[in-house]
């Protein structure tokens, strides 16, 4: 992909806040397509990247879920709980590697095969995140445990082990509204890799 440097230049990048992650305000010059030169400012998170995975079971047409707790939406009008697919940050590792270990750590399923989806910018206004999607088949001999996340970095994460037909409706009606999860209940459903 070719970047357009040529339309972007004097980037200058102040820290506002390191505390987790890092918010930098940003200043540059930025080339419109009239050919005139207009300064802009935008604030940016980098929390680096992210992968996320649906468990999906072919013969028993189920697909395995997390509910967890997420501050921001608490913040915003939602109960709070959130039923996602199993997901987590890649600090230094490759997304295959993390996602296989994510799955583990947060429903219990250890899935040494997986598939990648397709990679996407979930909120690129304001995240610098890219997220890296895959699906994988588990079936009940997978199980190593029971899941449920890290306590110590205080994840308490309840395992789903959902119809795909109620997963779907769940889509529809909104007790689904995580955008990863809803992309790849629908990957599943377009794809017709389960009914
Ligand atoms: N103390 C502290 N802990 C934090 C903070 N932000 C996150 N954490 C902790 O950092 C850990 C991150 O857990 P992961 O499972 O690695 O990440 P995730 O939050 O599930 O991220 C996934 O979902 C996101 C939301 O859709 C995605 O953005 C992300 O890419 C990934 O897929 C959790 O234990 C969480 O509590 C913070 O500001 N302060
Ligand atoms: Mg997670």
């Amino acid at each position: 992909m070719k970047r357009e440097h040529q339309r972007i230049r004097h980037v200058r990048e102040e820290l506002l806040s390191d505390n987790w992650y890092t918010l930098k305000k940003y200043t540059f010059d930025f080339l419109r397509q009239d050919g005139s030169w207009q300064h802009q400012s935008r604030e940016a998170y980098d929390r680096g990247h992210g992968a996320v995975i649906l468990l999906y079971n072919k013969n028993k047409n189920t697909v395995v879920l997390t509910r967890q707790f997420r501050l921001p939406i608490y913040l915003n009008d939602h109960c709070g709980f959130l039923i996602e697919a199993a997901a987590g940050l890649l600090d230094q590792s490759s997304p295959e590697e993390r996602i296989m270990a994510e799955a583990e750590e947060e429903t219990g399923f250890r899935i040494t095969q997986i598939d990648k989806v397709f990679e996407a910018y979930m909120s690129p206004g304001s995240v610098t995140e890219k997220l890296y999607f895959f699906i994988g088949e588990y079936s009940d001999n997978n199980r190593r445990g029971v899941g449920g996340g890290l306590a110590e970095e205080g994840e308490d994460i309840e395992v789903l082990e959902w119809p795909f037909t109620k997963a779907l409706h769940a889509v529809r009606t909104g007790e689904i509204m995580d955008a990863k999860t809803i992309m790849l209940i629908q990957h599943l459903a377009l794809n017709s890799i389960l009914q």
